[in-house]
Parts: structure tokens; C-alpha cells; sequence
């Protein structure tokens, strides 16, 4: 039924104040304004229409995303908009495309890694979007190992220019966004060479494309690298391939805040860390965290509408049927997901600070806390989106066959996001970058240098690594100093035991090579340690709202305890809880499960989501699935004529088995 709130029996059992838990979300009032009157906005505007994108070609879909793309930019030079309220459109847009890389990275790239001069001169153009910029660092034959890029940037002093060239077939860049067909520049990743001396991978401003015509500027080969993962998704994307014939560039394209070659070819590197050149990378990494909840959010959104809505069994003398919602199978996957939703959103938030915090520190020459910077966004990128991927697909079954349609919006999403387990580095290379980083941590332990931040735990080795975990009964597992000292002498026992092992290799990089697989999972429970306690460090402090707090709480246990469950191996191969506390953990999340369950569809709605933005049948606010899917079905071109194209050709014949002879 039209204009029925099929779900307004779930929204009346919420203990909790909607509204308010918005903001929580959301981060402030103010945020949640800016969010809840862009998604608006670009709801109700036809241009941003999304619901066919499915079913266009490729070239139509690219042409709509460069229609949408513009027609975003028209909006926020008409309105006056924020950067903050820029990017909500984009984000409500849905659509990926070159803004995303020309302002995720093409602006940051410059801002961090070019002179003041140089700044100005190319920020004045790319902040109007006089020039499109894209992030040409991956090629062909290296995305991961940054240090083994092949493309070459040979200083030619009789010119005083760079020679950018692609010597072999891998050093092709591949993949970068907006390349193939918009960018009419890019910030361009190479070798840097002067007197014959390679100095390793710079960044250079290069352009592409003439400004008149768009066309390949001479010495240049440019191309879409073709269809992609999904239909529509990120097939909007004009991810390109990239070769330089002895092309050149001035000497003064080359960005030099970090290190320069002056007019003579002499190359002077600054004092400041090399790495500092992945920087933009780093920052990237950052909001990737942030937007793995926005995701993750949506699809629990849709999944708990959807299980709130659907009834399967259950029914006696012909009565009502069960929500699938209340099958405590469905609740041990689903509930899981929509505390990680908000696990993540609470970590995302504690990054952006550790980030600003960083940077700050980074334009003062202090560099202290850049290898933590360099762990945390690194482990959390790849802990988050691996945790969203998996758990967009897990909601994808949650709705059981109509989560395969695509009108359920999951397939789309899934599709959009899984690359992020891939992009702005490999989830695996990732967590071995943090592996790394708590290698050394434990072996300075007992040097007096006494690790601070998110390793500060590690200062308590000795505690750590004797004490036996005090829970007796369910409830002390809603005791957050024994949730924390379980995930951190967890955490330590398994750095500690990568340590040992390593230790016993004559060649620490050999050694390192062998346990790769132990040293990932090391990492991974640093990284879910953090989250635990940035989420424990949230619900402890100052919380507005009827009920709101009782809610967190809730979804934080919920959030420590299911991640227990799941690597109970851990937990117990290590001695930081016995079989028995397990069992008593499973308890207490099965009571969890119940507290929770009359507030889920209202914990969902406060994520705030349009019906536009969500763009699922099954997770419409009001809930009226059954007479929507329908219209969706009829909606499919296959369904224009009654007797479908190929009738005559393909199943008359079939059926009257009249076929012209067939030879052998
Ligand atoms: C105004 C309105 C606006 C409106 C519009 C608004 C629009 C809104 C915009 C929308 C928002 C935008 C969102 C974008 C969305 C995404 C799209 C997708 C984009 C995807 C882009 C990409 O996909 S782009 C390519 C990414 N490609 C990688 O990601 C390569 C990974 N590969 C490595 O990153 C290195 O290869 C790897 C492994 C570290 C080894 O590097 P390596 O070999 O040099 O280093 P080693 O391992 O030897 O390490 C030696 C020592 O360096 C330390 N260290 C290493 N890295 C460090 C670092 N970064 N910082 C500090 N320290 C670091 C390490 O910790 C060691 O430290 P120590 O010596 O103390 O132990
Ligand atoms: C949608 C999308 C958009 C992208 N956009 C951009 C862009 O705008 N600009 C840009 O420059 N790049 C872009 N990229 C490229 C992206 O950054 C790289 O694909 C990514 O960094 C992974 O590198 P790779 O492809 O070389 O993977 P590989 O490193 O070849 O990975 C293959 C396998 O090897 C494993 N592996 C690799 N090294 C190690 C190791 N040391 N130890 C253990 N296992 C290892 C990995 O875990 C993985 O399983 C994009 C990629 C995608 C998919």
C-alpha cells in the first residue's frame, strides 16, 4: 500500500531517540544539517536519477557520469557550497568518477608534495577545474611495489627539461581514474634520473591532452583500459593506460617540496623522510576508513529493513508468519555488521584526528609520529573494507534470492566498493606494512624507549604476557578493562610469538618472507584492537540522548564479542581466555542479540539514508517491498512485448523441430 508505513510497528519499539542518535552519526549537529539537506537535494533532482544506470552501454553510462560530474560542479560554483557540503554531493551523487581523483588526489598531490610556487601556479587552475587532474602511479607490471615502477623522468640539462618515457610495455601506467578519457593532466609517478644517477620515484606534473581539442599531446599514448567488474558500478570510471614516447616536460614540473634538481642537474634530497612522497596516498587511506561505514551502513540498512519485513515459517492455525529478523541465525549475521557500521564510523572519526594531528606536526619538521600515521591508516584501510566487502555480500544473503536482483541495490554496491580491498594498496601489502611496524616495536620493548600511541599497550609486556583473564560470569564481558585487556594480550602475545620466530632466521627478511601468513593475522588483531578500543573510548565518554548511550553500548559488545567469537582460535592458542569464558561470551552476545533486536530498524534509520541514496527496493524506508518489486520487474526491457525478440528465430522452430538440416 502507497503512502503506508509498513514498518512503523519496528520504528515504535525503538528505546531509543532516533534523532539523536542521527547526530552521533552523523558526528555533530552541524554535520548532519549539511548531510541531511545534500542527500535531499540531490534526491529530488532528476539529473541525478540513477536508476537506470544498469542497463546503459558503456559509452552511455560514461557520458551520464560526465553529465552528472558537471552538473555537480555547475551546483557548488552556483550555490556558493562548502568543500563539506561539495563533497556530501559527490558522495549522494553515487556515481564514481574524475572528480573523485582529481580532487581525492590530484590537488592533494600538489598541495602536499609541491613548492609554494608551484602551488599557486597549478592549484589557481585545478581549483576552477581549468584543468582535470588524475594520480598516474600504477603501471602494467608494478602497482604494490611503488620502488619497482619502470617509467623514467631523465633530466636533459641543454633543455633544462625532463624526459618522460615509457621504456617497456609494463611501465605503462594502468589504472589510473580519469585518465582514459578526461584528465588533461596528471601528477605522473617516475624514476628519476640525472647524470645517469637514479634517484628513485618522483612525482611530476605532466600534461596530456591539448586544452583546445582534448587531443594526446605528441609522445603521448592514451587509453580506457576497458570494462571492469559489474554492470553500471564502476564502470562510470575512465580508468586509463598511459604511455610517454621521449616526451618532455620543464625542469619546474617536477614537484619539489621534498627534494629538487636545479638548473644544473644536481639533485638535492631534503632531510625530510622519503616516504613523506607517498603522502597523498596516506591521506587517501584515511578517508577510506570513514567511507567503509558509509557502505557498510547502507547495506545493513538495506538488510535490516528487508529482514524486519520478510516473514518465512513459523505460522500456526494459519497465523502470522516469523520475521526473518527474529531467527537468532539471522541476528548472529546481521547484528554483527550493523555494530562494525558503527565501529568503523567511531575508528574513521579517531583517524581523521590522528591524521590532522600528523600533518600538523609533518609542516613543523616534526616526523615522530609519521611511521604510527603510516600503520594505522594502513592497517585500518585494509581491516575496514575487507570487514565492508565481506559484509556487503553477507547482507546480500541476508535477503536470501531477491538480494540477488539488482534492484535490491547490493549487487551494484558490491560491486562499486570491492576494489577498495585493492586500491590505495593491497589489503594483504598493507597489513604487511603494519607487521613491520610492530616488528619493530618489540624489539625495541626493554630499550627504554617506551612505545606510545596505539602500541602504547605493548609498554605493559610484562602484565600482558602473564595475565590470565578474570571473567567468571557473562556479564564481566560488558566490563570494558576485560574486553580491552583480552583483545591486547591477544594482540601482543601473537606480535611476541611473530617476534620469537623470527628471531630464530639468520636473515630477518628471509625469515620475515616465511611468516608472512603469521604476520598478517599479527596485524590484524592490532588493528581490531584499536577499533575495539577507540569504540570502548567512545561509549565512555559524553553521550547525548534518550537511550542513546545503552544503544552503543550495546552494539560495542556486540562488535568485541562477535570478533572474539569468530577468531576464538587466537584467543585461545594464546592463553587469553579460556573455552570456558568463551562460552560464557556467547552467552552475553545472545542476550546482546535481544536488547538489540527492538531497536534495529530504528539503529538503521538513523544512518539518516534517502530511498535515492540507498537505491534498494528491499530497503525502502517504508517497507513496501512485494507491489515495488513488481513494478521494478515490469520495468525490464525484456518485458516491452509480450512475445520476445528471437521468437520466430530461435523457440518456434524449436518447439515444432523444424530446423534447416542440420551436417555433421
Ligand atoms: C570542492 C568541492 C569538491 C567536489 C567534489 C568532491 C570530490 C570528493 C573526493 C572524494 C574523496 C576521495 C576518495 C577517493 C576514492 C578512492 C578512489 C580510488 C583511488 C585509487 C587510487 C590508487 O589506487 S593510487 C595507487 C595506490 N598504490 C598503492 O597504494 C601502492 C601500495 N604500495 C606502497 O604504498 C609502498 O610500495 C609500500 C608497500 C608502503 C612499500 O614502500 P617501500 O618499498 O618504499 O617501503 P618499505 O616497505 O621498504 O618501507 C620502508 C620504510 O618506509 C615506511 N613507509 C612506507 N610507506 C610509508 C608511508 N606511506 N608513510 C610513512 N612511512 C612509510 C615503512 O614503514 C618503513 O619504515 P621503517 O624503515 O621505519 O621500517
Ligand atoms: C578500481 C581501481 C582503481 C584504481 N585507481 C588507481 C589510480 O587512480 N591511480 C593509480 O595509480 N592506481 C590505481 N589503481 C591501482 C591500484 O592502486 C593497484 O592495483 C593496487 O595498489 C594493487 O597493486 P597491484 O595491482 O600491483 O597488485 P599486486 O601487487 O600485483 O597483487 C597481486 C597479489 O599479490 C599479492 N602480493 C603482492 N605483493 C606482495 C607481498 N610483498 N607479499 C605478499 N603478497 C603480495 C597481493 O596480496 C595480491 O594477492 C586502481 C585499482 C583499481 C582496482
Amino acid at each position: 500500500m502507497e503512502g503506508v508505513d509498513h514498518l512503523a510497528d519496528e520504528r515504535n519499539k525503538a528505546e531509543f531517540n532516533v534523532d539523536d542518535m542521527k547526530i552521533i552519526w552523523a558526528g555533530s549537529r552541524h554535520a548532519f544539517d549539511v548531510s541531511n539537506r545534500i542527500s535531499r537535494f540531490v534526491a529530488t533532482d532528476p539529473v541525478f536519477e540513477k536508476s537506470n544506470r544498469a542497463l546503459m552501454t558503456r559509452k552511455e553510462l560514461f557520458k551520464n557520469t560526465l553529465k552528472k560530474s558537471v552538473y555537480a560542479w555547475k551546483i557548488i560554483k552556483e550555490l556558493r557550497l562548502s568543500d563539506e557540503e561539495g563533497i556530501k554531493l559527490r558522495i549522494f551523487m553515487d556515481q564514481p568518477g574524475f572528480l573523485d581523483l582529481h580532487w581525492g588526489m590530484f590537488v592533494p598531490a600538489i598541495k602536499g608534495q609541491g613548492t609554494e610556487e608551484q602551488q599557486q601556479k597549478w592549484l589557481s587552475l585545478a581549483n576552477k577545474m581549468q584543468i582535470i587532474g588524475c594520480y598516474a602511479q600504477t603501471e602494467l607490471g608494478h602497482g604494490s611495489n611503488v620502488q619497482g615502477l619502470e617509467t623514467t623522468a631523465t633530466f636533459d640539462p641543454k633543455t633544462d627539461q625532463f624526459i618522460m618515457h615509457s621504456p617497456t610495455q609494463t611501465s605503462s601506467k594502468w589504472w589510473p581514474g580519469g585518465l582514459g578519457k578526461v584528465s588533461t593532466h596528471a601528477v605522473v609517478y617516475a624514476r628519476l634520473i640525472t647524470n645517469g644517477k637514479d634517484h628513485g620515484v618522483h612525482g611530476f606534473i605532466v600534461q596530456l591532452r591539448s586544452l583546445d581539442d582534448h587531443s594526446p599531446l605528441p609522445g603521448i599514448t592514451i587509453g580506457d583500459i576497458g570494462m571492469k567488474f559489474g554492470n553500471g558500478a564502476y564502470n562510470s570510471m575512465d580508468n586509463g593506460f598511459l604511455m610517454f614516447n621521449q616526451f618532455r616536460i620543464p625542469r619546474d614540473q617536477m614537484l619539489m617540496r621534498l627534494s629538487k634538481v636545479t638548473r644544473e642537474g644536481k639533485y638535492i634530497a631534503s632531510d625530510v623522510p622519503r616516504q613523506l612522497v607517498y603522502g597523498t596516498m596516506v591521506s587517501v587511506r584515511q578517508t577510506i576508513v570513514s567511507k567503509a561505514s558509509d557502505a557498510l551502513a547502507r547495506a545493513v540498512c538495506i538488510a535490516t529493513r528487508y529482514s524486519a519485513v520478510r516473514r518465512q515459517f513459523g505460522s500456526e492455525n494459519g497465523g502470522i508468519e516469523t520475521q526473518v529478523i527474529d531467527y537468532k541465525t539471522q541476528q548472529n549475521r546481521l547484528f554483527p555488521l550493523l555494530a562494525s557500521a558503527y565501529a568503523f564510523r567511531f575508528v574513521g572519526e579517531w583517524l581523521k584526528w590522528l591524521y590532522t594531528d600528523v600533518t600538523q606536526r609533518l609542516e613543523a619538521s616534526d616526523f615522530v609520529t609519521l611511521p604510527e600515521a603510516h600503520a594505522c591508516t594502513a592497517g585500518l584501510k585494509s581491516m575496514t573494507t575487507s570487514a565492508t566487502s565481506d559484509g556487503i555480500e553477507e547482507c546480500r544473503k541476508l535477503c536470501g534470492g531477491h538480494g540477488y536482483l539488482w534492484c535490491s541495490g547490493l549487487p551494484e554496491l558490491f560491486a562499486v566498493y570491492v576494489p577498495a580491498c585493492t586500491y590505495e594498496g593491497d589489503n594483504v601489502v598493507l597489513q604487511l606494512q603494519v607487521a613491520r611496524f610492530l616488528m619493530k616495536t618489540v624489539s625495541q620493548l626493554g630499550s627504554g624507549k617506551a612505545p606510545a600511541g596505539t602500541t602504547a599497550y605493548m609498554g605493559r609486556a610484562q602484565h600482558l604476557l602473564q595475565c590470565r583473564s578474570g571473567v567468571q560470569k557473562a556479564e564481566d564481558w560488558l566490563n570494558p578493562s576485560m574486553v580491552l585487556e583480552a583483545f591486547e594480550s591477544r594482540a601482543l602475545r601473537m606480535a611476541i610469538t611473530c617476534a620469537k620466530n623470527l628471531s630464530k632466521f639468520e636473515n630477518q627478511e628471509q625469515g620475515f618472507s616465511e611468516l608472512l601468513a603469521d604476520l598478517v593475522e599479527a596485524a590484524i588483531a592490532h588493528c581490531q584492537l584499536i577499533v575495539v578500543s577507540k569504540f570502548i573510548a567512545k561509549i565512555e565518554g559524553e553521550i547525548e540522548g534518550k537511550g542513546v548511550k545503552k544503544q552503543l553500548k550495546n552494539l560495542c559488545y556486540i562488535y568485541a564479542l562477535h570478533l572474539l567469537h569468530k577468531h576464538l582460535g587466537d584467543f585461545l592458542s594464546t592463553n587469553s581466555v579460556t573455552p570456558e569464558q568463551a562460552s560464557l561470551a556467547s552467552h552475553q552476545l545472545r542476550s546482546l542479540y535481544s536488547q538489540v533486536r527492538p531497536n534495529a530498524v530504528a539503529l538503521v534509520d538513523a544512518f539518516d539514508y534517502t530511498d535515492h541514496y540507498l537505491g534498494s527496493v528491499l530497503g525502502r524506508y517504508d517497507g513496501n517491498v512485494y507491489p515495488k518489486l513488481f513494478e521494478e520487474a515490469l520495468k525490464d526491457p525484456l518485458n516491452d512485448s509480450v512475445v520476445p525478440d528471437g521468437y520466430h528465430e530461435y523457440i518456434r522452430p524449436l518447439i515444432k523441430q523444424n530446423f534447416p538440416s542440420a551436417k555433421l
